[in-house]
């Protein structure tokens, strides 16, 4: 056993029990929502000194492996968006950040009749890119967009699993910006409220969880 599991902590509940997922997609999203935000945040490991010494780090992957928590994840994610933009103003694209929001991204893309769009680390794209350097909870990196893959004026949701300092998603609207996309807003499964990084972001920010420790 690795020291990071042995050391893990969970944020709640059992995480082996299956859940009754189509009991939610049964209600309305008023009902639903809080019921699936609480299974997700039981479903969420925390790694004391990872992947540097004072992060706690917030891993996501749990919610990956159980197909109902899976299924939960696109669900809330799916009333979240409905709930904070409306039905009459989902968006035309999502774009998701390297590399964590892929995973949910083209799910969600797929639900509201949108493109994906992904903003990568440097070095993995072709093409004509726009780029930016941002700093981030644990580092410095540099996003990029290929140029063409939003066209002027459509409306762009940027999602991705988490937001820390914000450094990474307010670089990742500056690259839409640059590609002439309109901003709907940002959403994220978990934000971390101690480092007040939805003020870094110029559009509406909407997450499913927050954790207030550092
Ligand atoms: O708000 P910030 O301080 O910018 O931190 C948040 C970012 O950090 C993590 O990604 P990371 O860069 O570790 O990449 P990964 O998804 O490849 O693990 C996370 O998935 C966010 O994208
Ligand atoms: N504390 C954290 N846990 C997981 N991913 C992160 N990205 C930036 N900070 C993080």
């Amino acid at each position: 056993m690795t020291l990071s599991e042995d050391t893990h902590t969970s944020h709640g509940a059992s995480r082996s029990e299956p859940h009754a997922s189509s009991t939610s997609s049964q209600l309305s999203s008023a009902q639903a929502l809080p019921e699936l935000k609480t299974r997700i945040k039981a479903g969420l490991r925390t790694y004391p000194d990872f992947p540097k010494k004072g992060i706690l780090f917030e891993d996501i992957f749990p919610l990956f492996s159980s197909h109902s928590l899976h299924q939960d994840l696109i669900r809330a994610y799916e009333l979240q968006i409905l709930e904070s933009f409306g039905p009459g103003n989902t968006p035309d694209v999502i774009v998701g950040l390297d590399a964590r929001g892929f995973l949910f991204g083209p799910t969600l893309a797929l639900k509201f009749g949108a493109g994906f769009v992904p903003v990568r680390k440097e070095g993995k794209l072709p093409g004509r890119l726009e780029t930016a350097t941002y700093e981030k909870e644990y580092g410095t990196d540099t996003f990029a967009i290929q140029a063409d893959s939003i066209q002027p004026g459509q409306k762009v949701l940027i999602v991705d699993d988490l937001i820390a300092t914000g450094g990474s998603a307010s670089a990742a609207g500056t690259l839409v910006n640059k590609c002439g996309g309109t901003l709907l807003g940002y959403i994220f499964i978990i934000e971390l409220t101690f480092l007040g990084g939805r003020n870094k972001l110029n559009a509406p920010v909407y997450t499913l969880l927050e954790s207030q420790s550092e």
